[in-house]
C-alpha cells in the first residue's frame, strides 16, 4: 500500500490535477482526525479550498487560451507545474516522451518548457505545414546558450536565427563549397578513403572488429579530407597529438551540442549550473576556436609560401593545392567579405568550419552503424544485399560511386533505417517568427519546434500496426520496381531524413553518398555476424539520446572475406 502510495505522488509530481486529489485526501484524512481532536476545520477547509481554485485555475487557463483570448486556443497538451511547466515529464529519452504525448493528445503537442512554449508533432501532415506551407514563419532557430558559446554567437549556418546573416552564410556553402563540381573533385578522395576503410576491415577480419571507430574513422577523414586538406586516421599528414586534440574537441562539441541545458529555460538555473556545464561550453569554445586559428593559420602559411614560390598569389582564382583540389578553407580563404571587404572574417571562416565538421560526420557514422546493426540482424537482407551487388558490380572490381544510383535494395536498406533510426530524433530545433496558425491552433512567435523524425518512423497512423517495429527494406520498393529508390523525403513526408523548406540539409548528396559507399564496399567485400556467442537476433538495438541518436554501446561485428585475397591489396 506504502509503495502504492509512493508510486501515486511520484505521478502526482508530473501532474497537478492528480496532486490536487491526493491533497484532498489527505486533508480529508486530517480533517477526520482533527474532528476527533475536535480542532476546528475551517483552517483545513480553506487550504483545500484555496489549493483547488489556485491549481483548477491555472490548469483551466493553460488549457483553454494559454493565456490568450479564448478562441485563439493553442494546440493540447499535458497540464504543467508552475515554473517548470512540463520539463519534469521529459526524462532520458525525451524524444520517446514526446512521442507519447503525441499518442495521448493529438498530431500537434503544445508543451511549456520553464519559460519556453513549444510544440512537437510526428505527423507527416502538421510536418508538412510547418517546414513547406508556413516555411517562413518557422525557419528561424532559438539562440540557445551551446549555440552561442560552440557556433560563434550563432554566426554559422545550422544553429543560427534567420536573418540576412544565415541567408549569407548558407549561400556561400551553397554557390561555393557544396556544388556538385566542387563535390565531385573530391571523388578521389572519397575512392581513398573507401579503400580505406575494406583495409581497416581486412586487417582485423575474423575477430570482433569496434565498427564505430572504423566508420567513424571513414566519416572523419571524409570530411576532413574535403574540409581542412588533412587526414586524421590512417597515418595522413596531421601529426598524433593533432589528431588527438581534434577527436577530443569533436566528442566535446557534439556532447554539449546535444545536451539539454535547464539554463534555456529556467534562467535562474544559470546561477546555479550544478553541473559545470556553461563552465564546460565555455572552455570547448575556446579549444575550439584555438584549433580554428591553427587551421587558418596553416592554410596562409601555405599560401604565403606559394606566393614566395610562383613570385605572385592568383588572388580571387582558384588556387589548388599539390593534389590538384582546393580544400574548403582555401575556398573560403579566397572569398571576399561583406560591404566590399577583400575578405571573409576569420570568426566567419571558424564558424562554417565548425558546421561543417558537426553536421557532416556524426550523421553520417551514425547512420552507418545502425544499417550495420540492423543487417547484422537480419541475415536475410544481408543476403538480398550481397545477390544485387553480386549482380551490378561482380566479383572482380570495387563498388565505385557510378554504382550507388543502381543499387536500388540496399537504397531501400538506408531509407529503412533512416526510418528507424533518424540521424537525429529532432530536426535541429525550429523557432516561430511570428503568431500563426498550425492545424487550427494558435501558435505564438518564439515557439520552439521539436520536429520528432524518430516518432515519425514509429507512428502506426503512418507505417501501420502490423509490423512497424520490424525492420522491413521492401517496404520501401517502388510499386513497378523500377526507377531510383529516392533517398529523401518525398511528396508524402513519411520520412525525413534531411528535413524540407529552408532550413533543410544543405549536404545531403554528400551524406547519401558517405553512407551508400561505406555500406556498399563493406557488404560486397565481406559477410558479417555478431561476435561468437551472440545471436543475431539479440544484438543489441538500444539508443542514447543527443544531437545526434548513436547506439549506446559500439557495435562489436566479425567479417569474413567474400572476395579473392588480391581485390583487397589493389
Ligand atoms: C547522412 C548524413 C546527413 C544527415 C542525415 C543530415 C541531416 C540533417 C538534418 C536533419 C538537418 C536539420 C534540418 C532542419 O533542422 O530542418 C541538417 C542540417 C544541416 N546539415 Fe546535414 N545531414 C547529413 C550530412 C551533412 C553533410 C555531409 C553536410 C555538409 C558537408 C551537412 C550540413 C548541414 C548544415 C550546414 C545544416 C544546417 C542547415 C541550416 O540550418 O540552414 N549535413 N542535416
Amino acid at each position: 500500500m506504502a509503495n502504492h502510495m509512493s508510486i501515486w505522488a511520484v505521478k502526482g509530481l508530473r501532474h497537478p490535477l492528480l496532486l490536487t486529489i491526493l491533497l484532498a485526501i489527505y486533508v480529508s484524512a486530517s480533517t477526520d482526525r482533527h474532528r476527533r481532536s475536535n480542532l476546528p476545520n475551517l483552517v483545513t477547509g480553506a487550504v483545500l479550498l484555496v489549493a483547488g481554485v489556485v491549481v483548477v485555475t491555472a490548469v483551466l487557463h493553460r488549457r483553454l487560451s494559454g493565456g490568450y483570448p479564448i478562441g485563439r486556443r493553442l494546440p493540447p497538451g499535458p497540464p504543467g507545474w508552475p515554473i517548470v511547466g512540463n520539463l519534469l515529464q521529459l526524462g532520458q529519452l525525451p524524444h520517446r516522451d514526446m512521442a507519447a504525448l503525441c499518442r495521448e493528445y493529438g498530431p500537434l503537442v503544445y508543451l511549456r518548457l520553464g519559460r519556453v512554449g513549444a510544440i512537437t508533432t510526428d505527423d507527416p501532415s502538421v510536418i508538412r505545414e510547418i517546414l513547406v506551407e508556413q516555411d517562413d514563419v518557422f525557419a528561424s532557430r532559438p539562440r540557445t546558450l551551446a549555440a552561442v558559446h560552440l557556433a560563434y554567437g550563432c554566426g554559422d549556418v545550422a544553429l543560427a536565427p534567420m536573418g540576412p546573416r544565415w541567408k549569407r552564410m548558407r549561400r556561400i556553402c551553397m554557390e561555393h563549397l557544396l556544388t556538385t563540381r566542387r563535390l565531385e573533385s573530391f571523388s578521389r578522395h572519397r575512392a581513398e578513403e573507401a579503400h580505406h576503410l575494406v583495409r581497416a576491415v581486412w586487417g582485423q577480419r575474423q575477430q570482433a572488429i569496434n565498427m564505430r571507430e572504423v566508420l567513424g574513422a571513414f566519416s572523419m577523414n571524409n570530411v576532413t579530407r574535403m574540409l581542412l586538406g588533412k587526414q586524421y586516421f590512417g597515418g595522413g599528414k596531421a601529426g598524433p597529438e593533432e589528431a588527438a586534440e581534434f577527436m577530443h574537441i569533436t566528442h566535446e562539441l557534439f556532447r554539449l551540442l546535444g545536451v539539454i541545458y535547464l539554463g534555456d529555460y529556467l534562467p535562474a538555473w544559470r546561477w546555479v549550473d550544478p553541473y559545470g556545464c556553461e563552465r564546460k561550453m565555455r572552455e570547448v569554445e575556446k579549444r575550439v576556436d584555438d584549433f580554428h586559428a591553427n587551421i587558418l593559420k596553416e592554410h596562409r602559411d601555405k599560401k604565403k609560401k606559394k606566393k614566395n614560390k610562383k613570385g605572385r598569389v592568383k588572388e580571387e582564382e582558384d588556387e589548388e593545392d599539390e593534389d590538384g583540389e582546393m580544400d574548403f578553407v582555401d575556398v573560403l580563404l579566397s572569398l571576399p567579405g561583406e560591404d566590399g571587404k577583400a575578405h571573409l572574417e576569420d570568426v566567419e571562416i571558424k564558424a562554417l568550419i565548425q558546421d561543417m565538421i558537426a553536421a557532416a560526420t556524426d550523421t553520417s557514422a551514425v547512420t552507418n552503424e545502425w544499417a550495420m546493426t540492423e543487417v547484422i540482424r537480419h541475415p536475410r537482407v544481408l543476403r538480398k544485399i550481397q545477390a544485387e551487388l553480386d549482380s551490378v558490380v561482380g566479383p572482380s572490381r570495387m563498388v565505385t560511386e557510378s554504382d550507388l544510383p543502381q543499387l536500388t535494395y540496399l537504397r531501400c536498406v538506408v531509407r529503412e533505417t533512416f526510418r528507424m533510426h533518424p540521424a537525429g530524433p529532432f530536426l535541429i530545433p525550429h523557432e516561430s517568427l511570428r503568431d500563426t496558425t498550425v492545424s487550427g491552433h494558435h501558435v505564438p512567435a518564439g515557439t520552439r519546434v521539436f520536429i520528432n523524425t524518430h516518432a515519425l518512423g514509429q507512428n502506426p497512423a503512418v507505417w501501420g500496426h502490423r509490423d512497424v517495429d520490424e525492420f522491413r527494406p521492401e517496404r520501401h520498393a517502388l510499386p513497378d520496381g523500377g526507377g531510383r529508390v529516392e533517398i529523401s523525403h518525398g511528396a508524402d513526408f513519411k520520412i525525413l531524413p534531411f528535413s524540407a523548406g529552408k532550413r533543410r540539409c544543405p549536404g545531403g548528396p554528400l551524406g547519401v553518398t558517405l553512407v551508400l559507399m561505406a555500406l556498399a564496399r563493406l557488404f560486397h567485400c565481406f559477410d558479417w555476424s555478431p561476435p561468437d556467442g551472440v545471436r543475431p537476433e539479440d544484438l543489441d538495438a538500444t539508443e542514447v539520446y543527443g544531437m545526434t541518436m548513436p547506439r549506446a554501446q559500439p557495435l562489436l561485428a566479425v567479417a569474413r572475406p567474400r572476395l579473392a585475397a588480391n581485390m583487397y591489396n589493389l
